[in-house]
């Protein structure tokens, strides 16, 4: 974390924008990148399209992505990247922290807000669509989730910067258990999770409520969630084995494997399920699945 070296980069960068935002390719990467996630794939396309096509956003676009483990959070701020930015998420414009890499000692928590304003606020006056991604926010210091709540206010300028065309990302597992156990009660009484709405049994009240009230999360008390400054919400849903083998099937055409179904069974039925009884949802969601492709072929 250095914001110096980036201060210098980006007066040597240019911002590297897209011309224009297309919603029908982010629809078309969402449908065929991000397997079994129909919520928050309905939700981001909705959102991301209503910012991009609005000139005049009055707040920036704030979005809190929760769910377990290995279940696309990451891969969908990469996919809005891709669209929205010519260099995807190696774009100068999309910076990227993860609590524990970029804030891990507790004692220099009022440098690291320092640090974070200025780094925010640096790369915002060069280039106003800008995307921030804070990853492991259930680890995150809440002075510093209270840091970051002062760019995301309607109209707020911090000496004379506008932040209201900025883009934040946060991810975040928390509410993992409740969007768990909504699947998994989904699935007991034999509908189909694509039938799940957001307000599917509160569902975004529940995760709200999860989160405020995990007492080691980032989001605590935290007056991200008090004044209503992130937009949406978006839950990602426990993978089951189908999805497993369509993470499996598509590391392989990466890959430029023939994709050999055999060899997707058998990998994605060596991978651990839960609950314990039914073995329905993978543990670790995707995650692993190109690490351990080698084992297999
Ligand atoms: N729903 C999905 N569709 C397609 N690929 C997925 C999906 N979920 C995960 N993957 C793949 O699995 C790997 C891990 O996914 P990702 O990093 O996005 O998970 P995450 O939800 O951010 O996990 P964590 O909470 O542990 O950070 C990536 O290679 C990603 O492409």
């Amino acid at each position: 974390f250095n914001p110096f070296k980036k201060i210098v980069d980006f007066f040597r960068t240019p911002c590297d924008s897209r011309d224009t935002f297309n919603q029908t390719d982010l629809k078309r990467d969402l449908e065929n990148k991000l397997f079994g996630q129909h919520l928050a794939s309905k939700v981001i396309l909705k959102a991301v399209t209503g910012f991009m096509r609005d000139p005049n956003p009055t707040k920036p676009l704030v979005l809190s992505l929760h769910g377990p483990s290995g279940t696309g959070k990451n891969l969908v701020s990469k996919i809005i990247a891709q669209n929205l930015f010519q260099g995807g998420d190696s774009s100068s414009q999309v910076h990227l922290f993860i609590a524990t890499h970029h804030f891990p000692h507790r004692e220099l928590v009022e440098t690291y807000k320092v640090q974070l304003q200025q780094w925010i606020r640096g790369n915002v006056s060069k280039c106003p669509l800008s995307m921030f991604i804070f990853d492991e926010m259930e680890k995150m210091n809440p002075v510093l989730s209270d840091t970051i709540k002062c760019h995301l206010d309607h109209y707020t300028h911090i000496d004379g910067v506008s932040f209201r065309h900025a883009i934040f990302l946060f991810l975040s597992n928390e509410g993992a258990t409740i969007i768990n156990q909504i699947v998994y009660d989904y699935w007991k009484e034999g509908k189909q999770r694509e039938e799940i709405q957001l307000n599917s049994h509160g569902l975004e009240i529940a995760i709200n409520r999860a989160i405020f009230n995990n007492k080691d999360g980032g989001f605590w008390r935290s007056s991200l969630i008090d004044s209503n400054v992130v937009d949406f919400f978006v839950p990602f849903l426990p993978l089951e084995y189908k999805h497993v083998l369509m993470c499996i099937r598509a590391e392989m055409e990466a890959q430029n494997l023939r994709y050999d179904p055999g060899v997707a069974e058998n990998m994605a039925s060596e991978m651990r399920y839960f609950p314990e009884k039914e073995e329905i949802f993978s543990v670790n969601g995707c995650k692993g699945v190109k690490q351990r492709l080698k084992f297999y072929i």
